[in-house]
Formats: C-alpha cells, sequence, structure tokens
C-alpha cells in the first residue's frame, strides 16, 4: 500500500558485516536498528551526523539500494526499495534517488567532457530522444546550480574550481529530477571559501525545487546551518533525533552533549575535536550489549551495560536512545 506523503521510511534497519577472517574473524553492527522518516509533503534537508565511523556511509549506500539491509526495510515512496526488481522500477528509483559524493574530481574522468555526463545522465536515466529534449533538460539542470551551458560546454574537468565540479555534479544529479539528494560530506573537500555557497545551493534546492536532501556530515557547525533536521549517530546507533536547532541547542544524549562542549566556538568551520579518542575504542563499543558510550559516559548506571536504551519520545518530534529518559524524566538538559 502507498503511504501518502511518505517520501522515505528506514525501518528497523541494520547493517552486520563480517570483519577478519571467517575463523577468527567476527561480526560488526555497522548501523543497528535506524529509524527516519521523512516527509514528502514537506521537503526537508535532514542531517546525518556523527564522528568517522558511525555508520553515516553505510547507511547512506542502503538508502542509494547499493548495499542490502542485513534486516529491516527501507521503503521509498512506498516501496521497499530491495524488492524493486526490473528494470523499468529500477530505473525510477535510480531517478529519484541521486547520490553526490565527497570529491567532485573523483565524480568525473579527466579525459571526458563534463557536459557528455549530463547529457549521458538525461538519455539513460530519463530516455530523452531528441537532442532539443536533453539540451532543455540539461540547461535547467546547470542553471539551478547557478552555471550556464555556455559555461561548461567543451570543458574537461580540470578546468573549473573543485566548488564549480560540485556543482555540475550537483547539476548532473538534478538532471534526472529526483525527489531526494543523498549527499554524503559534499563540502568537505570542497575550499572553505566555496563550502557556503554549496550549502546555499543545497537550500535553494530544497527551498524552491522541493528537493528533498539527507546531508552526511561530521561537522556539526554545517549541519546546523543548512538543515532542518538533525540524527546523531555514534556507534552504528542514532543515539538521538530531532530538529537540528533544538537538538544543536539544548541536546539530550550525553554523547551529544559532550560533542558539542568539543565544538570549538568561535570557529563554526573547524571540525569536531576529538576529545574522544575513538579508534582504539571503536569495535569494542560496536559490540557492547548495552549502550554503545556506556564506557565514556558521565552519568552511566548498571542498566546501561546490560541492556540496550529504548528510543524515548522526549518532546515533540525529539527522541533520545538512553536511560536517564526513558521513565519520562529528563535529568539533564541544562547546562551544557
Ligand atoms: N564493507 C565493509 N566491511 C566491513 N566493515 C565495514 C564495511 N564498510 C564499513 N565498515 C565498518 O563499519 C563502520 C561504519 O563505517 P561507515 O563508513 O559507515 O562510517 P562513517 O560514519 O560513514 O565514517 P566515515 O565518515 O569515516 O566514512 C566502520 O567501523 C567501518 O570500518
Amino acid at each position: 500500500m502507498i503511504e501518502q506523503g511518505i517520501l522515505l521510511r528506514i525501518e528497523n534497519v541494520t547493517k552486520i558485516f563480517r570483519i577478519g577472517g571467517r575463523i577468527t574473524g567476527s561480526k560488526l553492527v555497522a548501523v543497528s536498528n535506524a529509524n527516519i522518516e521523512m516527509e514528502g509533503s514537506k521537503p526537508e534537508i535532514f542531517a546525518l551526523a556523527g564522528e568517522s565511523g558511525s555508520g553515516k556511509t553505510t547507511l547512506a549506500r542502503m538508502i542509494l539500494g547499493l548495499i542490502e539491509p542485513s534486516s529491516g526495510r527501507i521503503i521509498f515512496k512506498g516501496r521497499d526499495i530491495n524488492t524493486l526488481k526490473n528494470r523499468k522500477d529500477k530505473l525510477w528509483f535510480k531517478r529519484e534517488v541521486q547520490p553526490i559524493f565527497q570529491n567532485p574530481f573523483e565524480a568525473f574522468n579527466p579525459l571526458k567532457k563534463v557536459e557528455s555526463y549530463l547529457f549521458e545522465t538525461a538519455k539513460n536515466l530519463l530516455l530523452l530522444k531528441t537532442k532539443d529534449e536533453v539540451l532543455e533538460n540539461i540547461s535547467q539542470a546547470v542553471k539551478a546550480v547557478g552555471m550556464s551551458l555556455e559555461e561548461i560546454k567543451d570543458r574537461y574537468p580540470s578546468e573549473f574550481s573543485g566548488g564549480q565540479l560540485q556543482r555540475l555534479s550537483i547539476a548532473r544529479a538534478l538532471v534526472a529530477k529526483p525527489s531526494l539528494l543523498i549527499a554524503d560530506e559534499p563540502v568537505s573537500m570542497v575550499d572553505a571559501s566555496l563550502r557556503m555557497s554549496i550549502l546555499n545551493l543545497f537550500r535553494n534546492l530544497n527551498k524552491d525545487h522541493g528537493v528533498s536532501i539527507i546531508y552526511i556530515t561530521h561537522d556539526l557547525a554545517t549541519a546546523y546551518y543548512v538543515s532542518d533536521r538533525i540524527a546523531i549517530m555514534f556507534r552504528g546507533v542514532i543515539v538521538e533525533l530531532g530538529p537540528v536547532d533544538e537538538v544543536l541547542s539544548k541536546p539530550y544524549h550525553p554523547y551529544t552533549q559532550l560533542l558539542l562542549e568539543s565544538i570549538p566556538k568561535p570557529d563554526p568551520d573547524r571540525k569536531w575535536e576529538r576529545r574522544i579518542k575513538l579508534s582504539d575504542m571503536e569495535v569494542k563499543e560496536y559490540s557492547l550489549v548495552g549502550c554503545k558510550f556506556v564506557t565514556r559516559c558521565p552519568y552511566a548506571k548498571e542498566i546501561c551495560k546490560k541492556k540496550e536504551p529504548p528510543f524515548v519520545h522526549v518532546e515533540k518530534g525529539r527522541s533520545v536512545k538512553c536511560f536517564l529518559y526513558s521513565n519520562g524524566t529528563i535529568k539533564i538538559s541544562e547546562e551544557v
């Protein structure tokens, strides 16, 4: 049954990878029981934020249909994307959900003219036949990113700056007329001076063209700037979700609180400082049965080691995965 108004529903999605050899190896739950819902009637920018290795890219790849969840479902416009079998349905999904990658230089072959990518996308995904139709379509997409066809004609990737090339990779995605863009760290390789213009472009695409965007980042400052809602991930688990201004001004989860403490206030461009040492703890934390944050949480109790915390709806639109809130009493919400 098609659910009216729901663009994307990530339903109890888990991804387990096997790491190491077949005998000595172990399992790593890269994404654990993720739940996110995005409405189609209110296109939004949804930030998926977390430090390196928190499972963001794995979740993004599942939403793009590049890898299948170990369990759970991803429902896009009422259809389970992993049950799309025939060519027509797969093509439909490819048009609807488009990726934007981190490194625009890797998205284009240096020996191929940039415009050829746009032509190919129009032909392969929209199945446009006439040259006029194709030109009309790609010129709209290029215009939407603030450039023109004349500007890109006969030019190769090396003739553009990183910022321009990232715009063109966004234009290429737009040729398909997608409802959802999955942008994985789209500004981290772009010069700081051009970063804001790309983020503003996302805002325009969302407001003026009704495109929903999942913005994946480890940078809370840009997440705050560009997005409407945010999910904070830690060791494969969404620990907190809600409107970005509320989550970042009044974080509930002890992990989100710690992250915000570690942001150097005067410089919003700086990445999160690694106040928390990650790599050495990483695999161990992934395998904890209770809360993944228990070993560093200043509020940890016995129960946090033994049981997975529930995802509690704390207030309208806000949820947090923490025992501190499971009895309905918010004990820590100030002094952050
Ligand atoms: N194909 C794979 N096989 C085994 N482990 C994997 C695989 N892909 C990812 N992982 C592991 O899953 C965990 C989550 O990785 P993921 O790339 O999703 O995190 P991330 O938050 O996107 O990090 P980054 O920002 O560094 O890309 C990491 O521990 C990673 O090593």
